[in-house]
């Protein structure tokens, strides 16, 4: 037998090994070796990285807790007809291939979302990978304070009129999002609002392969809502992208990079595998770029319209004196879900 023969059967059969092994056991030693690498939810990460390497879900594993199963059983179990004990070996050394993997990367401090392909954000599963930035929680309720907005308007506008939707272009609102990344502000409007025109902009090539790939797997719901989404490559600061559009806009929201350059984040996730390009504001207080972004803001709304834009909680006063500056007519700042000023909010 040669040394590599010799080098794949040994690893061959640790993974049988693995596969007859308890789930339990599994996730503890998994969970053992991501708390080494520093990790702080090492069993969370361990148990989310299992479910997907078996191709299920937490709900199952939980179960497969429960019932003292092994992994070959819970990752048979998700099989359509996992039933013979060869399905179930066959089964578990590709789940426990797949988990070693999952566990190696994540050990390098890779995100997890990128080891797993997707991450969800309101009622999408957006995929992401290398290139782009992962969209975090508190981004999904700067897109509600957005909606919010939109549904009174429309709610006000029927109130006057004594008709549904009947108010000019509320009926189909003109909606942008700047600074796109995989999508997830644009996408989550025009997905959830029926007829709207979504208009999105991203400067880099390589995070737009994303936002392409979540378009078109969400295409048929965007139809469904008879909704529209159109992707720009550009500069979502410059006079000269949607040109067009300008006094038109009825909502635009924004998630720029805003990270202040004096305050280079630590955490190993975020400094070595976020796209630089994704996080930092241009200036020391990170206020450059998202000043750019407000004066854009101005020019595209039309009067009345509504502008909601995230940002760090140190800038809020300073973003908020730039929005009166350009001519919004009012201005204030909403929090995230753990109180800390989270986002501009201004109409023109
Ligand atoms: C913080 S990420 C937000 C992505 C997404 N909106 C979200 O909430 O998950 C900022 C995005 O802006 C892009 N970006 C940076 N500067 C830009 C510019 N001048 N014009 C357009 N996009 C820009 C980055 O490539 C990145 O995808």
């Amino acid at each position: 037998m040669s040394m590599v023969e010799s080098a794949e059967s040994a690893e061959d059969s640790r993974r049988s090994q693995a596969t007859d092994m308890p789930v339990q056991t599994v996730l503890a030693q998994a969970s053992q070796l991501l708390a080494a690498a520093g990790i702080d939810t090492p069993d969370n990460d361990a148990r989310l990285l299992l479910a997907e390497a078996c191709q299920t879900n937490l709900h199952e594993l939980d179960k497969a807790l429960l019932m003292r199963q092994t992994l070959g059983e819970l990752a048979a179990g998700s099989m359509p007809a996992g039933e013979s004990l060869v399905e179930t070996e066959l089964a578990g050394h590709l789940a426990a291939a797949s988990f070693e993997g999952f566990i190696e990367r994540r050990v390098q401090r890779e995100p997890l979302q990128y080891i797993v392909g997707h991450t969800p954000f309101r009622f999408l599963d957006l995929a992401v990978g290398p290139g782009v930035f992962i969209p975090r929680p508190e981004t999904e309720s700067v897109v509600q304070a957005g909606l919010d907005w939109l549904a009174g308007e429309q709610t006000t506008r029927e109130r006057l009129t004594g008709k549904r939707h009947t108010a000019g272009r509320l009926e189909e609102p003109l909606v942008v999002d700047l600074c796109a990344g995989s999508g997830a502000i644009g996408l989550a409007v025009a997905t959830e609002v029926s007829r709207a025109q979504v208009w999105a902009v991203e400067a880099s090539e390589e995070a737009a392969v994303w936002t392409r790939r979540n378009y078109e797997r969400y295409r048929p719901d965007i139809e469904a809502h008879g909704s529209k989404y159109h992707l720009i490559l550009g500069d979502a600061a410059s006079a000269a992208t949607l040109t067009d559009l300008d006094g038109q806009v009825d909502l635009l929201i924004s998630n720029p990079p805003y990270v202040p350059e004096s305050q280079v984040p630590t955490q190993p996730e975020v400094a070595q595998w976020d796209p630089p390009q994704a996080l930092y504001g241009a200036s020391a207080d990170g206020t450059a770029l998202p000043r750019r972004i407000i004066s854009r803001a101005a020019s595209l709304l039309r009067p009345g319209g509504c502008f909601v834009m995230e940002h760090d909680p140190s800038q809020s006063q300073t973003l908020r004196e730039c929005a009166q500056a350009v001519g919004f007519s009012q201005s204030s700042t909403g929090q995230d879900m753990t109180g800390r000023d989270r986002y501009l909010f201004a109409i023109r």
